[in-house]
């Protein structure tokens, strides 16, 4: 059989094909003992994406699963250093974050992705991208007030200073999550509490059975 397949797209490299895999993504799924997906913690800067994601990524590795993750801050040191905060450039990045995160749930991966992710319109096209049970939205729903309290990067008294430009939740939209798979409130529960939500979130819709 051919290992090649013909892919209609509307990409601007034309006369591609698809090389297919010869270690599926079942076969890594089965060798893994868990679903591939991606958990995509959404929220105001603050409000604790980058603590949970990590919570809980250390939650799936202690229990033996393949994880990563994938940070705003860090992410936009490398591959989208030339992006900037403009809402053209937001969507350019939760763009490529949607495909980097749809190639490592292929490898098998359960992926805690924490972007600010502000438009209701890109995390559905993340959402489509990966299809419905490999997308699990994690809204980390905290007040505005509380981010600013907490300000762990000393960003909300930069932007309300007006140093920063364009900061979501002062200058800039987050459009809240309408129906997320996981609505956590931090302002109201502890990180343990809140990372456990999401893992027994994966454990009862089949992503895991550890
Ligand atoms: N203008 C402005 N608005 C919001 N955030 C800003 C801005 N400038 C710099 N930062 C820092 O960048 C982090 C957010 O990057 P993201 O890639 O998650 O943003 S987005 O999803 O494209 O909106 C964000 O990280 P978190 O605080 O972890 O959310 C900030 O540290
Ligand atoms: N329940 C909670 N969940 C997550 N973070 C919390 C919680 N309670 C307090 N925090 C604190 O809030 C801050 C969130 O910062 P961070 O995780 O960098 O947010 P973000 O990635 O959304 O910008 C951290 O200092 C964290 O310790």
């Amino acid at each position: 059989m051919s290992p090649y397949k013909i892919v209609e797209s509307d990409d601007k490299s034309t006369d591609l094909m698809w090389h297919l895999a010869s270690v599926s993504h079942q076969d890594r799924v089965a060798a893994n003992g868990h679903q591939g997906a991606v958990m995509w913690f959404t929220g105001l800067s603050g409000s604790g994406k980058s603590t949970l994601a990590n919570a809980v990524d250390k939650i799936l590795h202690e229990r033996g699963a393949s994880t990563y993750v994938l940070d705003g801050d860090n992410v936009r040191h490398g591959l989208n250093g030339d992006l900037g905060f403009s809402d053209n450039d937001r969507v350019e990045n939760i763009r490529r974050i949607g495909e980097v995160s749809k190639l490592f749930v292929d490898a098998g991966l359960l992926v805690s992705s924490a972007f600010i992710s502000p438009f209701a319109e890109d995390r559905t096209m993340v959402r489509r991208l990966l299809g419905d049970k490999k997308f699990v939205e994690v809204f980390v729903d905290t007040p505005l007030e509380e981010c600013e309290l907490r300000d762990p990067k000393g960003l909300y008294k930069k932007a309300r200073a007006g140093e920063i430009k364009n900061f979501t939740g002062i200058d800039s939209t987050y459009e809240r999550p309408i129906s997320p798979e996981v609505h956590i409130k931090t302002a109201e529960q502890s990180i343990e509490v809140n990372a456990l939500q999401v893992v027994d979130y994966l454990k009862d819709n089949g992503y895991l059975n550890f």
